[in-house]
Parts: structure tokens; C-alpha cells; sequence
């Protein structure tokens, strides 16, 4: 089954367009956790299991893992999300970006090493730093596009002289992965909740592409705002919200915690969509 396929099947099946984000920080840990980088398995699994019937993608971030030496502990989860909710895509968040011999290891270790259905990765070095990922036929990549910081539009609301009409350089992002670097139907993008009206103008672009939307919640982006911008019956959009739900309590009920706050949010972003 494609990536695509894969996203439109946990939408409707789960009747949500909500990804829960995976950032373990043992720091923020509750009590009997706290502070011990070990448990960042139990603690994933947790939110897993606790959510896994109403969310389109799970994400989890490399760096919280990498940070903590905890590599095999991400293995082990992202074996566990594929035994407890095999119904739901992974979106392994990378950022990856680099020549084309690199990218053949960094794919390896997405898709064959951890498993990931679709990656996250910089398109900053061009086309063929984004190939070797497509040439895994039932693989997503998501393309930075106008993320959700601030600093985004250092340079991606840059305008591009030499490019035909002049865009922006996320507008020429969005292009891209529509049309010609979209070689197998892949390919999706990266904007932020905190920019609805660039997500707008993204969807405008590319109007069939699947849209990775992180920020509401912890970073304050609209949900209502974000749905009504970018949601297309006939393209997912995957709104992702990390903090706010794995650290909805820090005490001994995180788990219910996070699904109260995931159904929550998988509510609102569900109502906005009739709106
Ligand atoms: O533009 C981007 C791209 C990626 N992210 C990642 O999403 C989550 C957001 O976490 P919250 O706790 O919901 O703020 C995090 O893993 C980021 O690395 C992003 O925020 N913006």
C-alpha cells in the first residue's frame, strides 16, 4: 500500500487528522520515570497505546532519542507502534539533507533499520539529496516547506529572482513537490500551524500532496484555522502535536492524560473540517 494510501485509510478509520508526536525528555517525566533516560520505551509505549485508535500518524523526533543514547530504544517502539496500531503510519522526524551517497544510509536507516512509512527531510541540497528516499515505492517524504518557527523566514520566505514569477523559496518548495520531483506521488510538505495563511497559499500549489502541520498546541498554532487552510477531502493533512499531549500530566496518569488531550484535539481538528 503507498504512504498516501496508508494516511487516507488511518484518517477514516480513526476519523482523525491528528498525528501525536513522540519528544521523550526524561526530564518531564512523571514520578518512578523522571529524570532516567532508560524508560524512554515504557514511556512512548504509553502514549501509544493510549491514543492509538484516535490519531492519522504517529511522529516521533529522532534527536529526544539520539540525545539520550536511546537508539534501540526507538527500534523496540517503532516495532511496538507497528504490533499495537498496525493501521497507523510512522512519520520518523529527521530532517535529513545531504549528498546523494548519504542519503542512500540515511534512507536505509529510516525505512529498513527503524521501519519509518515516510521521513522528514531538508530539501535544501536539491534533488538528488531527495531521491534515494523514493526509491522506496511505499515510502512518504515529507519536504521542509514554511516551518513553524519564526526563524523560517529567514530564508524561506526569501524571494527567488531567477525562478519563472519570482516565488518565495517555500512557495518554490511546494511547486517542486507537486510536479516534477513527485516522481511516484511521495513526496509532502512540512508547514507550520503557526502560519495558516502560508499553509493557504501551500495548498494553492499543491493542492494533492499530503501536508505535515506541526504546531498547534505547546507552539500556540490555530487548529481551527489550520484545517480550514489546508484540509482537501482527497489530500490529508497530518496536524501534529507533540509536548502538549505527552506532557498533558506529569504524574502517574500521564497515559489517560494524553489521550483526554488527544481526543481533545482530535475533536476539534474533526469539527473544524464541517466548518
Ligand atoms: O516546522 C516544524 C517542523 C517540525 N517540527 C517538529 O514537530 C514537533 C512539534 O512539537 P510540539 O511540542 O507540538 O511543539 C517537534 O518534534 C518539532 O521538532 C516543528 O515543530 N516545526
Amino acid at each position: 500500500m503507498s504512504f498516501l494510501d496508508q494516511l487516507q485509510a488511518a484518517q477514516r478509520q480513526n476519523r482523525s487528522l491528528l498525528c501525536v508526536g513522540l519528544d521523550p525528555e526524561p526530564s518531564r517525566f512523571p514520578e518512578g520515570m523522571k529524570g532516567d533516560p532508560r524508560r524512554i520505551y515504557d514511556f512512548c509505549a504509553a502514549i501509544v497505546e493510549a491514543t492509538a485508535d484516535l490519531v492519522i500518524a504517529f511522529k516521533p523526533q529522532i534527536a529526544y532519542f539520539a540525545a539520550h543514547r536511546a537508539e534501540d530504544q526507538l527500534e523496540r517502539l517503532m516495532a511496538h507502534m507497528r504490533a499495537v496500531a498496525p493501521q497507523v503510519p510512522v512519520i520518523l522526524d529527521a530532517k535529513r539533507g545531504d549528498i546523494g551517497s548519504t542519503a542512500e544510509q540515511y534512507a536505509a536507516e529510516a525505512f529498513e533499520r527503524y521501519g519509518a512509512d515516510a521521513v522528514t527531510l531538508s530539501p535544501f541540497m536539491g534533488f538528488d539529496s531527495v531521491s534515494p528516499y523514493l526509491r522506496y515505492p511505499d515510502k512518504g517524504a515529507f519536504l521542509l516547506c514554511r516551518t513553524s518557527n519564526p526563524g523560517g523566514d529567514d530564508l524561506q520566505s526569501q524571494r527567488l529572482a531567477d525562478v519563472p514569477g519570482q516565488p518565495l523559496l517555500y512557495e518554490h518548495v511546494a511547486a517542486l513537490a507537486q510536479g516534477p520531483w513527485n516522481l511516484n506521488g511521495q513526496l509532502g510538505l512540512v508547514v507550520g500551524a503557526t502560519y495558516p495563511q502560508e499553509i493557504r497559499r501551500v495548498r494553492e500549489l499543491a493542492p494533492t500532496v499530503p501536508l505535515l502541520i506541526p504546531g498547534v498546541g505547546a507552539q500556540g498554532g490555530d487548529a481551527v484555522a489550520t484545517v480550514r487552510a489546508g484540509w482537501r477531502a482527497d489530500a490529508p493533512i497530518v496536524v501534529n502535536s507533540s509536548r502538549a499531549i505527552c506532557y498533558a500530566s506529569s504524574a502517574a496518569d500521564f497515559a489517560a492524560a494524553a489521550r483526554r488531550e488527544a481526543e481533545r484535539t482530535r475533536d476539534v481538528l474533526e469539527a473544524a473540517k464541517q466548518g
